[in-house]
């Protein structure tokens, strides 16, 4: 016997898919993508650039490895919800301290199984992300009208900045990952570590990490830190992080304050938001995307070697490189779509990607930037 659907997701053309809801009980409204990993739903769901985002997952098992600590790219799931075509199983894995479902519904997050996932990524590649709200109520009460209407009404994120409200209050300092380097683990350099301001716009741990573990002392400073607040802390480089929301609409504080970092002949390294913000800095813009670029394994070309890398890949706006002015460099593009992947200011030590050189999820093959950053700051200190 067919069981009564507890949850339900609707999007804003009246399209309704009735499921099992999990997770937290109530109703959220955001824009919906799809993701192509096979793995990492907890780190995807922990990205704090997914703010707004529900996400549907065109792996069929979701769940199945349980969720740990060790795993969180931030402190909260920061996806609005998620869809899965299962309902998440009992964990199985010697790392699983819990399973997804007690997890979401402590962290009061939504999730719906039992989806044509499969139907519904076609919706999303067809009209483009849409706007949906997702409702789970374990007696099956839906009021699909109303939650079609508040799928419509909502005004989408173009021209949100939500970096502000998943960018950490403080500063703070982040070192975990330094003893690798100084054991001469991995990247090169030995010596005093590097000074690194960190700009938080919803920067995902494993890139705090990553920077660590290529030599840097990292200070994290909040979204809204200005120019003068960072060289304060006399850095060596400066790293931009990735980050929910409209990059224009964030651009509206950062911009300002990027440009006056140009100033200095400071090394500067962007990820995905910072790669988008660096570029408005520089005079080019940014556009919404019709669905975005959500997944582990992206081809981007590097236009420079020729080098092909496999990305992680997780942005709906994209840096139009027809605007990119002189003097700024194109160096990836997605072979997928031929989209803006990177950049670079000629004969400066200023460059930034569009996708997750950190991974997590994903693979490992564009972590050379980490080394690429290093190697300008030692460049700097004349060796
Ligand atoms: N991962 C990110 O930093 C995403 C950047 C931006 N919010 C986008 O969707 O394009």
């Amino acid at each position: 016997m067919e069981q009564k659907p507890t949850a339900c997701l609707a999007l804003a053309d009246g399209t309704i898919f009735y499921g099992q809801g999990f997770g937290a009980t109530g109703a959220v409204v955001a824009e919906l993508v799809f993701n192509t990993a096979m793995t990492g739903y907890q780190e995807i769901m922990t990205d704090p650039s997914y703010a707004a985002q529900v996400v549907t997952f065109t792996f069929p098992h979701i769940g199945n490895t349980g969720v740990t600590p060790e795993d969180d790219e931030a402190s909260d799931p920061v996806a609005a919800g998620i869809v899965v075509k299962w309902d998440p199983s009992e964990p199985s894995n010697w790392r699983a301290a819990g399973d997804l479902a007690g997890w979401m519904e402590r962290r009061g997050r939504i999730g719906i199984g039992g989806i044509d996932t499969r139907r519904l990524t076609r919706a999303i590649r067809q009209q483009g992300a849409p706007h949906v709200v997702l409702a789970h109520d374990p007696q099956g009460n839906f009021d699909i009208e109303a939650l079609v209407a508040r799928a419509r009404a909502w005004p989408g994120l173009v021209g949100m900045d939500l970096a502000r409200g998943v960018s950490c209050a403080q500063s703070y300092r982040w070192d975990e990952g330094l003893w690798r380097w100084n054991e001469g683990f991995g990247a090169r350099g030995t010596g005093t570590p590097f000074r690194v301001v960190a700009v938080d716009y919803g920067a995902k741990r494993n890139i705090l990490r990553s920077l660590a573990e290529s030599g840097a002392d990292v200070t994290v400073l909040p979204a809204t830190a200005t120019a003068d607040e960072i060289m304060a802390h006399q850095p060596e480089g400066v790293f931009l992080s990735n980050g929910p929301g409209d990059p224009a609409a964030t651009g509206a504080y950062a911009v300002p304050m990027i440009r006056s970092l140009l100033d200095h002949d400071l090394p500067i390294f962007g990820i995905c938001l910072g790669h988008q913000m660096l570029a408005l800095a520089l005079g080019a813009r940014t556009v919404k995307m019709n669905h975005g670029h959500h997944g582990a394994n992206h081809p981007v070309k590097d236009v420079e070697t020729g080098k092909v890398e496999i990305t992680s890949m997780n942005h709906g706006f994209a840096v139009d490189a027809q605007t990119l002015p002189e003097g700024v460099i194109e160096t990836h593009v997605s072979l997928f779509d031929g989209s803006n992947c990177g950049l670079r200011v000629a004969e400066r030590p200023v460059f930034s990607v569009q996708y997750h050189p950190e991974a997590s999820p994903g693979p490992q093959d564009s972590a050379y930037l980490f080394q690429r950053f290093a190697d300008a700051m030692q460049a700097r200190r004349g060796g």
